[in-house]
């Protein structure tokens, strides 16, 4: 089944912890937390105090998407705080292979990342130490962008891949502009979890937004 990470960028941060408790009663899988740095993505958001505070209040696994630059010097206190799956921009650190060794090492799931104009086969080096691959299907920094279909090719690619050799192990997650409609696409190109942060927490009804995301 389809899983489905609401992105707590689009919560009511006065409000967060009874934001997550809501989508988390509401059938979600993962809790999404979009840390930015304002260097790696022209937008600043949340880090780790808050990864700390959210963890006791929900049994779902956090799952932590680092917008920053040198991810490798965070990896440890993300972890420390309560990440449960620490994923990581190709882009942004210059040994790849070995900041996912650091994550693994922290006993934390690890995932990498792309943006909607880095190629996939960027990553095929790598993808036997990957527990997650996430897609970016917006140029990442802020919430509430269309989808880039062009970036279902990528997903594609990832699910080939996956079943031409049985070391991929891999989750293929998306983020960005997932509603209804663009689920479904993702999901025949072979998504296994959604991210998405407008289209639940802005819905009138999380519930129904959760459920057609899921089985749209
Ligand atoms: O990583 C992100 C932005 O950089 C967010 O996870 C993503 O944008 C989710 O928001 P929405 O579903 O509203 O597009
Ligand atoms: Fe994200």
């Amino acid at each position: 089944m389809t899983k489905i990470a609401p992105s707590i960028l689009a919560s009511d941060f006065a409000n967060l912890g009874t934001e997550i408790k809501d989508v988390e009663q509401k059938g979600a899988d993962y809790i999404h937390v979009d840390v930015m740095d304002g260097k790696f993505v022209p937008n600043i958001s949340i880090g780790i105090p808050v990864v700390e505070a959210i963890g006791p209040i929900t049994s779902l696994p956090l799952d932590v998407h680092l917008m920053i630059e040198n991810p490798e010097n965070y990896v440890e206190a993300f972890a420390k705080a309560g990440a449960s799956i620490i994923t990581v921009h190709q882009e942004a650190t210059a040994h790849l292979h070995r900041t996912l060794q650091l994550i693994k090492n922290q006993g934390v799931k690890t995932g990498v990342v792309i943006n909607p104009g880095t190629p996939v086969e960027v990553l095929k080096p790598i993808l036997s130490e990957a527990d997650l691959v996430l897609i970016m299907s917006v140029n990442p920094g802020f919430g509430g962008q269309d989808f880039i279909p062009a970036t279902l090719k990528k997903i594609e690619q990832l699910d080939t891949w996956r079943k031409e050799n049985e070391t991929f192990t891999y989750e293929i997650e998306v983020d960005g502009g997932v509603n209804e409609e663009t689920a479904s696409r993702c999901k025949h190109a072979g998504a296994d979890v959604l991210v998405a942060g407008s289209a639940i927490f802005k819905s009138g009804n999380r519930q129904e937004a959760i459920e057609k995301i899921r089985n749209s």
